[in-house]
């Protein structure tokens, strides 16, 4: 795999889908232990698509995002991301590739000894692109559109977990990363607070054309999606889209 610089992303996002998997499988364990998490699973996905894929647990949706997200490198069959093969891809590949996608876990992973703002601009300082601008003023500012104007130097301890969450989403998008990969983002929430953080992330992503993969078992937020894929025992065995008079605007 080739340095990717800015230039390629923007050409590639334009012309073919910012992920595309072909004939997928994965196996955990080796020899007698050795099992099948993924089955040949094809999945294309296009710049700006919102898609939730959602199914019962251990279906292979948190396997499927990680491979998608470069935390673990695939090893049969085809994944292209951001118009790079990263299947066989070797560690040092995947670092790079992670430095375009933002992540949002359902623990935040915020650090507790930095401020909500020290937070978001952590994730600035990991791209040379922003090293000589007001990332102070970068970080606030996205920390304002996710309605945190007012904790930007409050410490996560202090905040509630929905604000958590929206600190967590600033960090992830603040550097408008082409695909944001998020795991069960609203799974610590009560149902308020889960709503108000996805419409955040739906909002913030349409803004900047930021393709969103999402996990979730969470039924009450499937309407924010543009599609949903549904797994089961490592299969893709369903993908749609959601009808416009279906999706709650
Ligand atoms: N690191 C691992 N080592 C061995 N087996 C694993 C590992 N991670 C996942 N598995 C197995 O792979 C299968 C798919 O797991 P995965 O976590 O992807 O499912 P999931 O759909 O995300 O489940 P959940 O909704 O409970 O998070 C399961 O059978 C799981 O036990």
């Amino acid at each position: 795999m080739q340095n990717i610089t800015g230039a390629d992303i923007e050409q590639q996002t334009k012309s073919e889908p910012v992920i595309s998997a072909c004939n997928i499988n994965h196996y955990f364990g080796e020899g007698e232990l050795r099992k099948q998490a993924l089955f040949d699973i094809d999945l294309s996905i296009n710049a700006g698509e919102i898609v939730i894929m959602t199914g019962p647990s251990g279906s292979g949706k948190t396997t499927l995002l990680t491979l998608m997200g470069g935390l673990r490198s695939a090893q049969s069959g085809s994944l292209k991301i951001l118009g790079q093969e990263i299947c066989g891809a070797t560690k040092k590949q995947l670092t790079q590739l992670r430095q375009k996608i933002g992540y949002i876990f359902q623990a935040h992973n915020l650090l507790t000894f930095l401020t909500a703002k020290q937070n978001v601009r952590m994730s600035l300082e990991l791209h040379d692109d922003y090293l000589d601008k007001d990332m102070n003023k970068i970080a606030t500012e996205i920390l304002q559109q996710v309605g945190l104007g007012e904790r930007v130097d409050y410490y996560p301890d202090s905040l509630s977990g929905g604000q958590k969450q929206r600190v967590a989403i600033a960090r992830a998008l603040v550097s408008h990363p082409k695909i944001v990969l998020a795991d069960e983002p609203t799974a610590a929430l009560d149902k308020k607070s889960g709503r108000d953080v996805v419409e955040m992330m739906q909002v913030l992503a349409k803004e900047q054309d930021c393709t969103i993969l999402l996990v979730t078992h969470d039924n009450r937020i499937l309407d924010i999606a543009d599609r949903i894929v549904y797994m089961e025992d490592g299969r893709l065995v369903s993908d749609g889209s959601v009808n416009a008079s279906e999706k709650v605007q």
